[in-house]
């Protein structure tokens, strides 16, 4: 019942929208933490949440027809076959050095900008899954400075395809940013308190 409540609507429905925020929690990591963070675990462990979750990422991209949804690791590997699931399409990882599962054979690279610690993010997705006709959706958790989705976006260019978005959760970016890379969320950090 809830599930269909969550799932109904061309739109995001505010029940969804609610209920993302009463799942999300910040958390003290503990003694010498300057920063609290974000624990999103329960938007997972929700079914009707898990369920509606890939629907609403993707509806304002329908008509955009996207060919193909690519994430980064880690989370972006929980929503991106949600999304690609969603719209009938298949999904590729872009992987990071450090995620344990850097891939053999030919990989296009990207490197971000600083993203939102302060890192310089290479990012790689394997070249035989991504090319020239594919309509790229770039699906996320959290988009902060939105400097993965421009390494991503950088990947998609030098691979001849063309990306037509990118949809979050939580998007937290300025708005010329969003507008410049066409991104969508569900959510703000406003909305998380
Ligand atoms: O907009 P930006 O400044 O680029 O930051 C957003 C990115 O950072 C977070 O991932 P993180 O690299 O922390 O990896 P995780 O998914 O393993 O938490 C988040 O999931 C986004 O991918
Ligand atoms: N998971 C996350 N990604 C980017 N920025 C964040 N700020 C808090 N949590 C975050």
């Amino acid at each position: 019942m809830l599930a269909v409540a969550l799932a109904q609507d061309g739109g995001m429905p505010a029940a969804l929208k609610n209920r993302l925020v009463e799942l999300f929690a910040w958390i003290d990591p503990g003694p010498g933490a300057s920063h609290l963070v974000s624990d999103i675990s329960g938007w997972w462990r929700d079914p009707a949440t898990l369920a509606a979750l890939g629907p609403a990422l993707v509806d304002p991209f329908r008509a955009a027809r996207p060919t193909v949804v690519v994430s980064p690791a880690v989370t972006g590997y929980l929503l991106g076959p949600l999304a690609a699931t969603a719209l009938g399409v298949g999904f590729v990882p872009a992987h990071k050095p450090g995620d344990g599962r850097l891939p053999a054979g030919s990989l296009t690279w990207a490197q971000s900008p600083p993203d939102f610690r302060g890192r310089h993010v290479d990012l790689a997705v394997r070249d035989r899954h991504l090319g020239p006709g594919d309509r790229v959706l770039v699906v996320d958790d959290w988009v902060a400075t939105a400097a993965q989705a421009r390494a991503l976006y950088d990947i998609c260019t030098k691979r001849g395809a063309e990306p037509v978005g990118t949809s979050a959760v939580v998007v937290d970016c300025p708005p010329a940013v969003a507008d410049e890379l066409r991104i969508t969320g569900l959510l703000t950090t406003a909305d998380l308190g």
